[in-house]
């Protein structure tokens, strides 16, 4: 392994990378050499897509080399000692990489705060960054900016730490002419005390004859690398594209010697002569323009401290003016303590505001993350589990004299029931054995039945076949009769009496949740009108009843509420995927926009920044599940036998699993059209498999193992028997719930560490 270069601040050797699979790949780099003077700004050009970006995300350690070295500042990318990724760099990528919701003002505190500087600092560097690249106002928010504008919020974010090494992917991008004249001024100023270094892409190729050095790259490779003034000599040309357009010409024919290949020899040195000359006059402007960045710098630094001096009385001459200057630039000895300052504590404060302030700037996601639990409990709890009401059913009622009401005696079509119940104020009281189907039809439920009349069983049936009605409830002239003969005879009655006391049912059974409800709604009227009928009989009321009897139940209610069957498992699904939704939309997000690699560069560990999302995930975590559960408790009525504080607990943890979820998804999906899939696709399969909407023992025995294994199946389960039968965490019914999302929770934190590791390698 070769040594790091002395003399140089970046040093690239045999670099080799390709995207895509080793069988067919891509290759970016072939074998490239590339060496950054310190103290040099070094242009890098060529054409778009021929690796430029990918050659600096190396140097910076955010991508792997499939082989060749990096040095960087003396040590390689990423190892022990060497500063970078860290302050020591300031990087501005091809993309913005900046916090949309950021204002100008939050996004250099954020920066400056990373780097450990303090607010003065941050404050002295921001107003004169602000004034050297003509920013907007400083409260306007990023989001709001053009794109030239942004670029110059992410420039000015590169230079605020004053870093020794500056990696700048296309800056002037977007800039006008005027303003990219004065970036490059100041970039000339800050590298010609040879204490910085600038690299910087570009696609202006003119622009950069400013460089001391550019490399010419084409098709992996640097096709040359030197002073501009000596490329143009040395080829003969008049401009930098003539050199580039002559190397990947001769590139392109394979020819080992370039200059000795040039068309004519006189021209060529026509070319030089006039090179050279050009040059000269170049070399005049440039030392003009590092004259003038100076005054600027130093105008503006007089100005802060109070100074008051005049711009056009300083007379100071250009060295002074130039020590000077480089006042308004954090001294080496200054800039070692900024290093030393980077503390863990200023990153975390910096991710967690951005965090917090992502979501607080966005009022959608706001309402989101806070009116969506409300929206799907209230949801929930309004439309789920309760009984039907007023469902009509056809009653066909033999025993009480007819007439057709309404329409007359010349009637002739249209439905034949009547609105009113011709059993009114004939059902007879007491013990007493007449007209019992008017009795009977007074003990169904009004608020779930709807009691329609009908002449006969056809006209009731064809109701039912045309969805008017539930069923046919028909009772037949000696409805009474049979009744009272089966009392009186017990086991004498005749088959005729059985047959004449008996209730006809058809019912539309097409509908499993009503078609069960009316039967058990008949089944109840029935009850309760036989215990009437023999307690005003003065005879046993057991008698009529069907001998089991069921005693108070052990746990619940006698009859318990589908809804609250379902809400622990509708609670903990929807704070689950609510945490894997926020938590893969905003990792894919910052690593699609940028703000991810951005921030590594910085110097923040990929640790730091998930832990970041965590503590700020579990403040959203928190308040989403007090929100679900007091909603459901004081407002829905939902009643818990057992500990609150384990309901929230078990609620809180499947919110982060549903984080990790959340993270396992930003690793494996591309994008978020992706993630939207993956999340979609498995919360339908949850709700299903998990015994939220239906009991496990219901499922094929295999199903129910392979449910049993699932993230929200022993938590819901778990939390049912805390609400409905109030036990504690000592019972297994309660702690394996815990236990099942703690395996989950590290199960798939070990799967995004897997994950991310295959990705990086
Ligand atoms: N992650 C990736 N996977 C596959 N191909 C990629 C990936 N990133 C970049 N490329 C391809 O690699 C090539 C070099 O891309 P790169 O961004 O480094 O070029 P560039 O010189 O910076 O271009 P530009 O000047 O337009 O920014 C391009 O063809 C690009 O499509």
């Amino acid at each position: 392994m070769q040594s790091a270069p002395s003399g140089a601040a970046v040093s690239v050797r045999e670099a080799y990378k390709y995207y895509g699979s080793s069988k067919s790949p891509k290759v970016i780099l072939d074998r490239l050499n590339m060496t950054v003077p310190r103290g040099a700004i070094y242009g890098l050009l060529g054409a778009s897509g021929c690796g430029k970006t990918t050659l600096l995300t190396c140097i910076v350690g955010r991508r792997k080399l499939k082989s060749g070295d990096v040095w960087i500042l003396g040590g390689r990318p990423g190892s022990v000692g060497s500063g970078v990724p860290g302050p020591r760099i300031g990087y501005m990528p091809q993309d913005i990489a900046l916090f949309g919701d950021f204002s100008i003002r939050d996004t250099m505190f954020y920066f400056g705060k990373i780097f450990g500087m303090s607010n003065a600092e941050v404050e002295e560097r921001a107003v004169f960054l602000h004034r050297m690249l003509e920013l907007p106002p400083d409260d306007r928010l990023v989001i709001n900016l053009s794109g030239g504008q942004q670029r110059r919020v992410s420039f000015a974010a590169a230079l605020l730490h004053d870093p020794e090494l500056l990696i700048l992917d296309e800056p002037t991008v977007g800039v006008d002419p005027v303003l990219r004249q004065r970036i490059w001024d100041h970039l000339m100023y800050i590298t010609q005390t040879g204490n910085k270094t600038v690299i910087i892409t570009t696609h202006y190729i003119e622009e950069a004859r400013q460089a001391g050095t550019i490399g010419l790259m084409r098709n992996g490779t640097l096709l040359a690398e030197d002073a501009p003034s000596e490329l143009l000599v040395l080829y003969g040309c008049r401009t930098l594209e003539d050199v580039f357009l002559l190397l990947s010409r001769k590139q392109g024919r394979n020819n080992q010697d370039v200059v000795a290949d040039a068309e004519d020899p006189d021209e060529t040195a026509n070319n030089q002569r006039n090179a050279i000359q050009q040059l000269q006059i170049q070399h005049h402007r440039q030392q003009d323009n590092i004259r003038r960045a100076s005054l600027e710098v130093v105008s503006h630094h007089q100005d802060e401290q109070g100074m008051n001096l005049q711009r056009n009385t300083t007379t100071a001459s250009t060295a002074t003016l130039t020590n000077n200057a480089d006042d308004m630039h954090i001294p080496s000895g200054q800039r070692r303590q900024l290093k030393n300052r980077a503390s863990i504590a200023g990153k975390m404060e910096s991710l967690l505001k951005k965090n917090i302030l992502r979501y607080w700037r966005n009022l959608g996601v706001m309402l989101f993350i806070l009116g969506f639990p409300l929206l799907q409990i209230g949801a929930f709890f309004l439309a789920i589990g309760h009984d039907p009401r007023h469902l009509p059913i056809a009653i066909v009622n033999d025993e009480v004299p007819w007439y057709r009401a309404g329409p007359g005696p010349s009637y002739t079509g249209g439905p034949l029931f009547v609105e009113s119940d011709r059993c009114m104020g004939m059902s007879v009281p007491g013990c007493n054995m007449t007209r019992l189907s008017c009795r009977f039809l007074d003990t169904l439920d009004p608020q779930f039945v709807t009691k329609r009349f009908y002449s006969d069983v056809k006209s009731a049936q064809d109701a039912v076949k045309k969805g008017d009605v539930w069923g046919t409830l028909h009772f037949g002239a000696n409805f009474s009769v049979g009744l009272e003969e089966r009392n009186e005879k017990g086991k004498d009655t005749s088959d005729l009496a059985l047959e004449m006391g008996e209730l006809s049912v058809w019912l539309d059974m097409s509908d499993r949740q009503i078609s069960l409800l009316l039967k058990k709604q008949i089944l109840d009227a029935y009850k309760t009108f036989f215990r009437e009928l023999l307690f005003d009989c003065e005879l046993n009321h057991k008698y009529g009843e069907i001998p089991i009897q069921f005693k108070p139940p052990v746990y619940g209610v006698e009859y318990p509420s589908y809804t609250m069957f379902m809400a622990p498992g509708v609670i903990l699904t929807i704070v689950f995927f609510l945490s894997t939704g926020i938590t893969c939309t905003t990792m894919i997000s910052e690593v699609h926009e940028g703000i991810w690699d951005r921030a590594l560069v910085t110097g923040i560990t990929a640790g730091e920044i998930l832990l970041s999302h965590v503590l700020t995930q579990l403040l959203v975590l928190f308040v989403q599940s007090i929100e679900c559960l007091l909603l459901s408790f004081f407002l829905f009525g939902m009643e818990s036998n057992g500990s609150i504080l384990l309901l929230t607990s078990l609620t809180v943890l499947q919110g982060f699993c549903g984080m990790c979820f959340g993270f396992l998804i930003s690793i494996v999906c591309e994008n978020i059209s992706a993630a939207n899939y993956l999340s979609i696709g498995s919360f339908y399969p949850m709700i299903l498999l998990c015994g939220i909407v239906w009991p496990l023992e219901g499922m094929p025995t295999g199903l129910r193992l392979f449910s049993l294994q699932l993230p929200l199946t022993r938590s819901t389960d778990s939390m049912r028997n805390i609400m409905t039968k109030g036990w504690g965490i000592q019972e297994p019914g309660v702690y394996e719930g815990f236990v099942a999302t703690i395996i989950w929770i590290v199960a798939l934190l070990a799967l995004c560490v897997l994950g991310l590791r295959i990705k990086k390698g």
